[in-house]
C-alpha cells in the first residue's frame, strides 16, 4: 500500500542517528571545552563568528557534515575543498577557531571527538555569541576520508542562482523551502566581497543597467564602495545594512525594502513561493530563532558518516589519518 511504501522509504533513508549525549562517557565536557575556545576567539577576533557559521554550511553541503572542508592540500596532491574557488573567501579565523578547539579537546579526550562534531558545536556557539538562539547540538559524526576541490562548485548555491535552483539544491540535501528561507537568515550577520554583487550594481543580467530591485540609496552607497573596475578586492559590504553584527530578523525586513545584498537574498522576497515566509519572519524574531535552530540541526545531519568503513577520527583536522 501507499503507506507501506512510504514507511520503507523512510527507514532506508533515515540519516544515521546522532545524539546530544554521544560523548557522555568518553568526553562529557566537550561542549564546555569548545565553548571556552569559541568565547575567547569571539572576544579576540569577532569575525570568527560569521566565518565559522559559513564554514559549517560549506562543510555540510559538500560530502555531508564530515569536516572535509578542513583538509589542506598536500604538496604534489590534488586540490582539496578548501582550495576550491568557492571556498577562497572562507576566513582563516574560522579554521583557527576549529584548530584551537580541537587541540583543547584532544588534550582532555585524545582520539575521541571528531572534527565534524567540533565544527557543529562551534557554529552553534557563534550563533549564540552573536545574539542568536542557543540549541543543543547532536553529535556522533565521523570525519570524511575525501576532500576534492572539484566536488565543491556543484554542491553550493551561487549568488545568481534562481529560487528554482536554490530549492532544487536544498532539496537534494534533504532541506525544504522553509529551510532555504530560514538558513539564508544567517546573512543577518557578516559581509560579502564586492565581486559577489558587482553585476547587480552595473550590469544586471547583461542589461548594462543596475538591478531594479535594489533600493536607490543602497545602490549609490554600494557603488561608492565597489567601483566597476579597479576597486580594492578586499572591500566588503554588510549583508544586513541595519544590524550587521547582531543576529536578528532585520535581514528579512531589509528584503521587503529592496535592501538585500546578493541577488539570491533579494530573490527570496521576489518569488511568490518564498515571500510569505520572508514577511512572517521579518515581524517575528522568536519564530525566526526557533526555526533557525531547527534548520541548523537538520543541516547538521546532512550526509553524516558513522564508523571506520566510511569515516575517520582525525587528530589534526587539516590532515587525513594515515
Ligand atoms: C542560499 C544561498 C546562499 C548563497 C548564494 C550564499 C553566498 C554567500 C556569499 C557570496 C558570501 C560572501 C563571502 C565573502 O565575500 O566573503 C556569504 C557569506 C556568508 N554566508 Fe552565505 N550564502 C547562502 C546561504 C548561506 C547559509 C545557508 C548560511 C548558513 C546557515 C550562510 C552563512 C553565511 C555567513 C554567516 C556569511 C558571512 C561570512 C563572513 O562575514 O565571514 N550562507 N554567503
Ligand atoms: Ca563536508
Ligand atoms: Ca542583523
Amino acid at each position: 500500500s501507499h503507506s507501506f511504501a512510504k514507511s520503507t522509504a523512510n527507514t532506508t533513508r533515515r540519516p544515521r542517528q546522532l545524539s546530544v549525549d554521544y560523548y557522555a562517557k568518553s568526553c562529557p565536557l566537550v561542549d564546555q571545552l569548545v565553548g571556552s575556545v569559541t568565547s575567547q576567539q569571539f572576544r579576540e577576533a569577532p569575525v570568527s563568528g560569521p566565518a565559522t557559521i559559513r564554514l559549517f554550511f560549506h562543510d555540510c553541503f559538500v560530502e555531508g557534515c564530515d569536516a572535509s572542508v578542513l583538509i589542506t592540500t598536500r604538496m604534489g596532491s590534488k586540490l582539496t575543498e578548501k582550495d576550491a574557488e568557492d571556498n577562497k573567501d572562507l576566513a582563516v579565523e574560522a579554521f583557527d577557531s576549529i584548530k584551537k578547539a580541537k587541540s583543547l579537546v584532544e588534550s582532555k579526550c585524545p582520539g575521541v571527538v571528531s572534527c565534524a562534531d567540533i565544527l557543529a558545536i562551534a557554529a552553534r556557539d557563534f550563533v549564540h555569541l552573536v545574539g542568536g538562539p542557543y540549541y543543543q547540538v547532536k553529535k556522533g559524526r565521523w570525519d570524511g576520508k575525501f576532500s576534492i576541490a572539484s566536488r565543491v562548485h556543484s554542491n553550493l548555491p551561487r549568488v545568481n542562482s534562481t529560487v528554482d535552483e536554490l530549492l532544487q539544491l536544498f532539496k537534494s540535501k534533504g532541506l525544504t523551502l522553509e529551510d532555504l528561507v530560514v538558513l539564508s537568515g544567517a546573512h543577518t550577520i557578516g559581509f560579502a566581497h564586492c565581486h559577489h554583487f558587482l553585476n547587480r550594481l552595473y550590469n544586471n543580467k547583461g542589461t548594462k543597467q543596475p538591478d531594479p530591485n535594489i533600493d536607490t540609496r543602497l545602490l549609490k552607497a554600494l557603488k561608492m564602495s565597489c567601483p566597476q573596475v579597479g576597486g580594492n578586492s578586499d572591500i566588503v559590504a554588510p549583508f544586513d545594512v541595519t544590524t550587521p553584527f547582531s543576529f536578528d530578523s532585520a535581514y528579512y525586513g531589509n528584503l521587503e525594502a529592496k535592501l538585500g545584498l546578493l541577488a539570491s537574498d533579494q530573490a527570496l522576497f521576489l518569488d511568490p513561493r518564498t515571500r510569505p515566509l520572508v514577511q512572517n519572519l521579518a515581524k517575528d524574531k522568536q519564530k525566526f530563532f526557533q526555526l533557525f535552530a531547527a534548520a541548523m540541526d537538520k543541516m547538521g545531519s546532512i550526509g553524516v558518516k558513522r564508523g571506520r568503513r566510511h569515516g575517520e577520527k582525525r587528530k589534526d583536522c587539516s590532515m587525513h589519518m594515515s
